[in-house]
């Protein structure tokens, strides 16, 4: 056996590699999951793919394989320009994957959203899972009827039972999944992430925190971008970020009263910065108004969209 068949993790034999979709409704939990999947071994990005097609969410290296786990926008019945991008690009994603694995938020059962996920689903020729979420707020009884349920109308390769709260069963659907995963070398680090995708998911955070203290009075379409991302002498970093909205009003609803709301919204993306990036951070935040931006194809290609015509 020579070097090159012995991993950086101890794992003997050929490399495998491939996309998992994260398909399901909104709050079913895909976020929590990707938590629950994230070990040591795990970086999460989110930078746009080489094919520009979806957000690459979390990585995950297990048995061999690297797991590039896929996000898709839990959004089902789109109205707006941006929306549509993003159900085309998530099922653009989906269509793409090795596995797609469809979350569902198991006290929901087979709801409007969820039936409509499966009529597409069906539509679909590639390897599916099913995951029955939050099982620690429901009796087995009805999780065996679910699954039987949605089984009748998606041929799927497993049905696993998880609460990705708890961790409970998310260990086997990684185990299942590398196993799946088709024989070829990694796409991304093993290790460490680059800092391209340190900054974007820098931008990620801080529009997390925006959307948590601000969700009913901002637009989906606000965005964060990351302009400036300098290693300082003594190892800290200074990062600037601009937080886009459309209108005056609500860059004064963001800025707040006496700068409150940016302040807190600094405080609370700094620390989890700092943590991901390891090091001491100063992060500062502008607003800037960019009117009708969401109708700008050229801010969809940045954010790894397609621009929908109509
Ligand atoms: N009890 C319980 N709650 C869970 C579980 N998984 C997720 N949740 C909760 O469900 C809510 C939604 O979870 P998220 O991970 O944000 O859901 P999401 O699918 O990423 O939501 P979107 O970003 O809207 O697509 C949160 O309050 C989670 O804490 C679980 O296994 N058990």
């Amino acid at each position: 056996m020579s070097d090159e068949d012995t991993l950086a993790d101890g794992h003997e034999g050929a490399t495998r590699c491939g996309f998992v979709a994260l398909v399901g409704a909104p709050n079913a939990g895909k976020s929590t999951l990707v938590n629950a999947l994230v070990g040591t071994k795990v970086s999460i990005v989110s930078h746009k793919v080489q094919t520009t097609r979806a957000l690459v969410r979390g990585l995950v290296i297990e048995n061999g394989a690297q797991i590039v786990f896929v996000d898709t926008p839990g959004i089902f019945a789109p109205k707006r320009r941006l929306d549509r991008a993003m159900v085309t690009t998530a099922w653009g994603g989906a269509s793409d994957a090795d596995v797609i694995a469809l979350l569902i938020d198991a006290r929901k059962g087979l709801d409007e959203d969820n039936m409509a996920i499966l009529g597409k689903l069906a539509d679909t020729n590639r390897p599916k899972i099913l995951l029955l979420n939050k099982i620690d707020l429901i009796r087995r009884e009805q999780l065996l009827a679910l699954a039987q349920e949605a089984s009748a109308r998606v041929a799927f390769g497993r049905v696993f039972m998880i609460s990705a709260l708890k961790g409970d069963g998310v260990k086997d659907v990684t185990s299942y999944l590398a196993d799946e995963m088709p024989v070829g070398p990694w796409l991304y680090p093993a290790d460490d992430v680059s800092d391209l995708p340190l900054r974007a998911l820098a931008a990620e955070i801080t529009r997390e925190k925006l959307f948590g203290r601000l969700h009913d009075e901002l637009p989906y379409a606000s965005t964060v971008e990351t302009e400036k991302w300098e290693q300082r002498d003594d190892g800290s970093v200074r990062i600037e970020q601009t937080i886009f909205v459309e209108r005056e009003t609500q860059k004064r609803i963001v800025i707040g009263k006496g700068g409150q709301t940016i302040k807190q919204i600094s405080t609370e993306a700094r620390k989890e910065i700092s943590e991901i990036a390891d090091t001491v951070v100063h992060l500062f935040l502008f607003v800037k108004v960019r009117e009708n931006w969401s109708d700008d194809p050229e801010r969809y290609r940045e954010m790894g969209l397609e621009f929908p015509r109509s």
